[in-house]
């Protein structure tokens, strides 16, 4: 089966003459999407700079570790095992690290 193909895994037929056609349409779909996750993951490391900003104006703490144990559970609950692995990277990026 060539690789460019949809499979069983999609329910799309194998032999769809517009395969390529097909994967291009979803691809900018998919472009799409990841954009909107972008922007929000960005959203997200803003508000939570706030937030760290607030709290730490305040005389507290940049971090707290209850409320990252929070969100990681609810990242694994919504996504399996590997949601705590996006939840660890999202809360990486909203402490500052950008990795840039
Ligand atoms: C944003 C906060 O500050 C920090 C960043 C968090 C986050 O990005 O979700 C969570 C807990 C804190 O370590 C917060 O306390 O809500």
């Amino acid at each position: 089966m060539p690789s460019n193909t949809a499979g069983p895994r999609t329910g799309v037929p194998v032999d769809a003459p517009d395969a390529d056609a097909a994967i291009l349409q979803r691809r900018a779909r998919i472009d799409e999407i990841d954009g909107r996750l972008i922007a929000l993951i960005e959203q997200r490391v803003a508000v939570s700079a706030e937030i760290q900003e607030i709290r730490k104006a305040a005389g507290g703490p940049q971090l707290a570790v209850a409320r990252e144990a929070q969100i990681i559970d609810r990242y694994r609950a919504s996504l399996g095992r590997l949601g705590t692995e996006v939840a660890m990277l999202v809360l990486r990026l909203s402490r500052g690290g950008t990795g840039k």
